[in-house]
């Protein structure tokens, strides 16, 4: 097991990462402080079914054990699902010393620290990640839940006490979602630089071939630079925007879409293809745009639907949180691994989008 520290301006904890990280977590129970007065497990049906005996078997039996399962999927990280939470801690005799544990992907981190981040003003939580994709989600302490006129509106920073990565538990984990939450890691090497992309390319073929020590090191790698861009920036006033690379047009289709008819790490890939698109307009030169769509097609990721509505998903674009004053602004590459953010006027987006869309 490895350990890696998250430093952020407001907390410092551990990331547990590897094949024994939930041998750990009864220690990391007892080591906090004030003592934890009671354990409140947010899962959700997949993972439930999977793991969530195995969670309580590595629970001390002193301290009382709760848990709520909301149904798998985005669908579930909604405003109704973040009440229910919060009606069945109260019930269940919560108090400020509980602590909430994520079982589950991005989904759950997001809605149960968002739980977390509110229940009596704000209880402790630790993330126990069960996704590729969660190695972004469960460091940094963005917590949310959606609305359906946009994504993650609803929500806070709250960091976690610990993270938990147990590998094994990736085992079980369907193409798709491994395919998703590769889409993360390729925007984590778009902002790392070159070393880190070419790795990829050369290392990761096919997706079977993230296991084992590769898995580990895509994971550290990735976990690093989120790490040090939050460790710098926590409530993103300025560089932590640049994780948002792919997410303008990405969280806008995932919205449009309805939540959950693509997964995250699509949209996101295809939201890094269109910001590379807007970078060469803005810029005026070549940023090898090929590149990213050869590395993609590779894993099959989709194109964007070609049924959406350019008008649309710019509504949905000005619903941003980087969005002011009903502008669209955008994280867009000046060069492999040098992000800006910054305003692109209506007229530009809506070019650029059509032909995106249209997939010339
Ligand atoms: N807070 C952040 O910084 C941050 C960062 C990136 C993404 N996100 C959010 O994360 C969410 C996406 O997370 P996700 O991709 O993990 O989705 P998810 O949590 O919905 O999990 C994806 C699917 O995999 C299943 N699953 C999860 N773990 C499994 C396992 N071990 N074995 C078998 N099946 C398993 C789930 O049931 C679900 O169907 C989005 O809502 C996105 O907005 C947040
Ligand atoms: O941690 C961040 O900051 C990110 O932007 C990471 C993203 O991958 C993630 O999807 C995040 O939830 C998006 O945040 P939002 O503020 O655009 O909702
Ligand atoms: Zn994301």
């Amino acid at each position: 097991m490895v350990e890696v520290p998250i430093k952020t301006a407001s907390k410092e904890y551990p990331l547990f990462i590897g094949n024994d990280a939930i041998y750990s977590l009864s220690d990391v129970i007892d080591g906090l402080t004030p003592r934890v007065s009671s354990v409140f497990i947010i899962s959700e049906e997949t993972v439930a079914e999977l793991y969530l005996e195995e969670v309580r078997t590595n629970l001390q039996d002193s301290i009382p054990v709760y848990h709520y399962v909301v149904p798998s999927g985005e669908a579930s990280k909604s405003f109704e699902n973040y009440y229910e939470c919060q009606t069945f801690a109260l019930q269940s005799g919560l108090d400020r010393n509980s602590i909430i544990l994520a079982l589950g992907g991005g989904v759950i981190g997001d809605l149960a620290g968002f739980v977390a981040a509110t229940y009596m003003r704000g209880i402790r939580f630790i993330q126990v990640p069960t996704t590729l994709l969660a190695h972004d989600s469960a460091v940094g302490g963005k917590v949310a839940v959606n609305h359906p006129l946009g994504k993650n509106i609803i929500g806070a920073f709250h960091q976690p006490e610990a993270v938990i990565y147990h590998l094994p538990f990736l085992a079980t984990l369907p193409v798709e979602e491994w395919r998703s939450g590769y889409g993360e890691v390729i925007k984590h090497a778009y902002l790392s630089g070159e070393e880190f992309l070419s790795w990829l390319e050369k290392e990761v073929s096919t997706l079977d071939d993230l296991k084992d020590e590769k898995l580990l090191h895509v994971l550290k790698e990735g976990i690093n630079v989120k790490a040090q861009i939050v460790a710098k920036d926590e409530k993103e006033s300025n560089v932590r925007a640049f994780l948002n690379f792919g997410h303008t047009l990405g969280h806008a289709i995932e919205s449009e879409l309805g939540y959950g008819k693509i997964t995250h790490g699509d949209a996101v890939a295809i939201g890094m293809v269109f910001a590379l698109r807007m970078s060469e307009h803005v810029y005026g030169k070549d940023l090898n745009v090929s590149r990213l769509q050869a590395l993609l097609e590779r894993f099959d990721y989709p194109t964007i639907d070609c049924s959406l509505d350019a008008h649309r998903l710019m509504e949905k674009m000005k619903k941003d949180k980087k969005s002011y004053e009903h502008t669209i602004h955008m994280v867009l590459m000046k060069e492999l691994g040098q992000m800006e953010v910054r305003k692109v006027n209506d007229e530009d987006v809506l070019r650029v989008l059509t032909t995106f869309i249209k997939g010339e």
